[in-house]
């Protein structure tokens, strides 16, 4: 299969049947083994696609007389890839992008869907000139929605919350490509060795600026082929993810509740830190996902790692007072990590937000009811948005005076004014996350 049609199969996967974007490069990657050259080719085309799904259509709608949801997603597929080529490609001939996308659509679509393709690319190439998007003065969302690939509700809402400056750096942020992220097991390995072994193959490996534990890959040789992560050596985790485990700090012989545990990044942190005789207990609500936990603990040699199917919301009436130390990763809106999660920015809409603070909030007062008096509660989330950040915890810490904050800037290297992390892209120049460490008192 040519790497354009993988491309356009993958497009099709994630656009039309919802799959998620980096398990469907992946999946395709590992099934149809490409040269390096071609793997690269492939990813651009997939990712660069979707980063810039709303410009591409855009283009669409100025230049078609056909509304965008009345095209058939095969159709919507082969044009968007090919209105990437054109725009998004410099080194991909125009007419190359044209005529593959006309095939592409012959084959898989029919004659007329390929005069359409046709007809549609063509013009855009003839047009490319006065295909200029709104200037900032005109309309400043539509503007940075347009020029950094960001959907415009949530460019008003970073307008809204950190003005146009920091509305601009964010988006600035968000366009660049993330480099590969590795956490050293260093059960097993030592960071320097880690970072020895990759330099010896000639990769360009640095340290991590907080993460004790993180190695950046700055050339990402493609994940299949780093043998370090198959033998458990290290595994992805991205570096603010990489501080939580050190927030909870746990120490030997407690006992761990990680809550909202797949796949199990931090929980294999914190059984890490803590040693062989801290039991951590990597609780999820969905069992499939359990299996991941239980991969990644096998993998990186962690039997203290106790996989665990239950419900958050509900796990304080079984588990009272047991755990010294609990991890609440709640479920969030993700939007400190769009960088990495192309599919979520199209996909989530500002009414998903409305809803998230309840459930966090349900989850946290569950998950507190198991720590015991002096034990350890720590929230974090991979978002930037005060409703589920710092608006949850004073919630919970206002119907909880039995705990109180701690700051945790020494714990993860970070110097923060306030007890609690937020990381912000602007800022810290890492994706945003937020981190709060909270003590119950002594009884
Ligand atoms: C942010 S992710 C956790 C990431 C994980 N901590 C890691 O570092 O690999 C949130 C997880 O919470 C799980 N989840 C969602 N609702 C839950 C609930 N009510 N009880 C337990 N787990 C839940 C999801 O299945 C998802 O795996």
């Amino acid at each position: 299969m040519n790497v354009r049609e993988l491309a356009f199969h993958s497009l099709l996967a994630i656009c039309k049947d919802e799959g998620y974007s980096n398990i469907v490069v992946s999946h395709t990657i590992q099934k149809h083994p490409m040269e390096d050259r071609d793997r690269r080719f492939y990813t651009e085309l997939v990712y660069g696609t979707l980063r810039s799904l709303n410009y591409l259509d855009w283009i669409i709608n100025n230049l078609s007389t056909r509304k965008l949801n009345k095209l058939d997603p095969v159709c919507l597929a082969i044009v968007r890839l090919g209105l990437y080529q054109i725009f998004g490609m410099s080194k991909v001939p125009d007419s190359a992008a044209c005529n593959e996308a006309v095939k592409l659509a012959r084959r898989f679509g029919n004659g007329g869907m390929a005069g359409f393709v046709n007809a549609l690319l063509r013009n855009s190439i003839r047009q490319r000139n006065s295909l200029v998007i709104p200037s900032a003065e005109a309309d400043l969302p539509l503007h940075l929605s347009l020029t950094y690939h960001q959907p415009k509700w949530l460019i008003k809402k970073w307008l809204t919350d950190y003005g146009t400056e920091g509305a601009e750096a964010i988006c600035q942020y968000f366009e660049t490509i993330p480099v590969l992220c590795l956490r050293a097991n260093t059960t097993r390995i030592s960071r320097d060795e880690l970072l020895q072994r990759f330099r010896d193959r000639g990769l360009a490996a640095r340290p991590a600026t907080y993460a004790p534990e993180g190695i950046y890959l700055d050339d990402n040789p493609g994940i299949h082929t780093l043998k370090e992560l198959q033998q458990g050596l290290a595994i992805i985790q991205d570096e603010p993810s990489q501080l939580v485990a050190h927030a909870v700090d746990p120490q030997p012989h407690e006992m761990i509740f990680d809550v909202c545990a797949a796949p199990g990044g931090k929980t294999t942190h914190l059984a890490e830190l803590g040693g062989p005789s801290c039991i951590v207990y990597g609780g999820d609500i969905y069992d499939h996902k359990l299996k991941l936990i239980k991969d990644n603990a096998q993998r990186l040699g962690l039997p203290q790692v106790r996989p665990l199917l239950q419900n958050a919301c509900t796990i304080g009436q079984s588990y009272a007072g047991r755990a010294d130390r609990v991890l609440v990763d709640a479920p969030c809106s993700g939007l400190g990590v769009l960088r990495r999660k192309l599919d979520l920015r199209w996909r989530k809409k500002a009414a998903d937000l409305r809803t998230l603070p309840a459930l966090q909030m349900q989850i946290l007062e569950s998950a507190s009811a198991c720590v015991r008096p002096g034990g350890i509660l720590v929230y974090s989330t991979c978002t930037m948005n005060d409703d589920e950040n710092e608006k949850v915890v004073s919630h919970f810490l206002e119907k909880h005076p039995e705990f109180h904050a701690e700051n945790i800037g020494s714990l993860c290297g970070l110097a923060k004014p306030g007890p609690y992390i937020q990381l912000l892209p602007q800022e810290d120049q890492l994706d945003g996350f937020f981190i709060a460490r909270l003590r119950r008192d002594n009884e």
